[in-house]
C-alpha cells in the first residue's frame, strides 16, 4: 500500500497563537501516520521547543514527520512581536497560502489546513477578501472540479455538520440574502460533498427553517412557504434527500442530529451556536466545494493569550485529523 501524500499547513498570523499550536499538534500527531509539511517560518517555529527539519518537497515530510516537524521554508519579512501583528508580514501569510494551494492543485499536497491569519493587518496592506473561504476559492477558479463549487462553509462538532448558506452578514441583510438559487446551490455543494470528501453514499441533509416555529404556517414568516420548500422540492426532483424546513430549536439535540448527515443554516449563529456549544475546542471550519481539500481550527489568533503557554491546540489537531480522512475518502480510500 502506498503512503498517503501528506497535508501541507500553512503557519497563519505570526504573531498570533498559530506557531505554539502548530508545535503543539506536531507532538499529539507525530505518532499517527498523518504527516503535513508547515509552509512558513522555521525560526519561529524552532523557537516553540520543537525539533524541525526543513525540506525541499512536501513527499519528504512523509518519513521525517515522526522525528521532526517537516518545514518547507518560507520566512517572515519582518520580525515578529508576539500578540503584535504587523501588515509588514501580510503579503507573506498569504504567500504562505497561495504556496499550499498551489502544492494542492499541483497533486504534492492531499490538503490544505490553514492557521489562523489577522484579518485586520491583510485588510491595511490591501487583501481584498474576506478571509480564507474566498481567497481559496478565487485562487482555485481555475481548476478542473467535477462537482459544484462552492465555497460553502462548514463547521463540525462532534457527529455535527452544520453547512451555511450566508455567513458573515448582517442579520438584517439574512432573509433578502436567504434565496431559493443559494439554499439549492448550497445544498447540492454538501450533497455532492458529502458523498466525495465523506463517503457517504447516501446523504441526508436538514434544512433549518428561518422563522421561529418555521413560520406557524406563515403567521410567523413567510419564507419556508415562499423560498424554502420551493428550493426543497426542486432539490428532490434532482434525487437530493433534504427534510421540510425544519424549525431550528430543535434540530439539534442528540437525537435530532443522528436524523441527518448535515445540516443546512442559513445564517451564522444558527451554524455556529450549536457547533461551539457541542465543543468549543475541538471544532473544524472545512470548505466544501473546492477542487482541494481545506480545513482551518475554528477560532481566530488568539493575540490576548499567543506566547503565554496556554494555548489549546485541539481544533487544529481535530482539522488535520479531518483534512487527512476528506483526502484519503477523495482519493477512493
Ligand atoms: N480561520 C481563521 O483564520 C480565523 C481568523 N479569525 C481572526 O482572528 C482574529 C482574532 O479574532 P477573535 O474574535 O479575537 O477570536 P479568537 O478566536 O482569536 O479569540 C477569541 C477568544 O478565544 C481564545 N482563544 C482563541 N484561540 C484559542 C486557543 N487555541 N486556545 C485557547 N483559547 C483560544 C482567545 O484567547 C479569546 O479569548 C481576528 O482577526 C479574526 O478575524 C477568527 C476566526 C477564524
Ligand atoms: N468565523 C469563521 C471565520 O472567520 C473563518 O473564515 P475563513 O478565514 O476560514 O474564511
Amino acid at each position: 500500500m502506498t503512503a498517503p501524500r501528506p497535508l501541507v499547513l500553512s503557519m497563519g498570523e505570526p504573531a498570533g497563537v498559530g506557531p505554539e499550536i502548530i508545535a503543539e499538534a506536531w507532538r499529539a500527531l507525530s505518532s499517527e501516520g498523518a504527516p503535513f509539511a508547515v509552509i512558513g517560518d522555521p525560526e519561529l517555529l524552532k523557537a516553540q521547543g520543537v525539533p524541525i527539519v526543513e525540506i525541499g518537497q512536501v513527499a519528504d515530510a512523509a518519513d521525517r514527520f515522526a522525528r521532526a516537524l517537516p518545514v518547507l521554508s518560507h520566512p517572515v519579512s519582518a520580525p515578529v512581536t508576539v500578540g503584535k501583528p504587523d501588515p509588514a508580514n501580510a503579503g507573506v501569510v498569504a504567500d504562505w497560502i497561495e504556496r499550499g494551494v498551489d502544492l494542492c492543485l499541483s497533486g504534492e499536497a492531499s490538503g490544505l489546513v490553514t492557521a489562523p491569519i489577522a484579518k485586520a493587518p491583510l485588510y491595511a496592506a490591501g487583501f481584498r477578501f474576506p478571509g480564507h473561504t474566498e481567497f481559496i476559492a478565487e485562487l482555485t477558479a481555475d481548476a478542473p472540479f467535477a462537482g459544484t463549487r462552492g465555497p460553502v462553509m462548514m463547521l463540525t462538532a462532534k457527529d455535527l455538520r452544520a453547512c451555511l448558506v450566508t455567513i458573515h452578514v448582517a442579520l438584517d441583510q439574512v432573509p433578502q440574502l436567504v434565496t431559493g438559487e443559494r439554499v439549492i446551490r448550497t445544498a447540492r455543494v454538501v450533497h455532492e460533498a458529502m458523498r466525495r470528501d465523506f463517503g457517504i453514499a447516501r446523504p441526508r441533509l436538514a434544512l433549518a427553517a428561518l422563522n421561529p416555529h418555521a413560520g406557524e404556517g406563515g403567521a410567523l414568516g413567510l419564507q419556508e412557504i415562499e423560498v424554502l420548500a420551493p428550493a426543497v422540492e426542486a432539490l428532490r426532483a434532482e434525487g437530493i434527500a433534504i427534510t421540510e424546513p425544519r424549525p431550528a430549536d430543535t434540530m439539534f439535540h442528540d437525537e435530532a442530529r443522528a436524523t441527518y448527515d448535515a445540516a443546512i443554516c442559513l445564517y451564522h449563529d444558527q451554524a455556529l451556536i450549536p457547533v461551539k456549544t457541542l465543543d468549543f475546542w475541538g471544532g473544524v471550519n472545512a470548505t466544501l466545494g473546492l477542487p482541494i481539500v481545506r480545513t482551518s481550527p475554528d477560532h481566530g489568533t488568539g493575540f490576548d493569550i499567543a506566547g503565554k503557554g496556554v494555548a489549546r491546540p485541539e481544533s487544529l489537531i481535530a482539522a488535520v485529523r479531518l483534512a487527512t480522512e476528506m483526502a484519503a475518502a477523495r482519493a477512493g480510500g
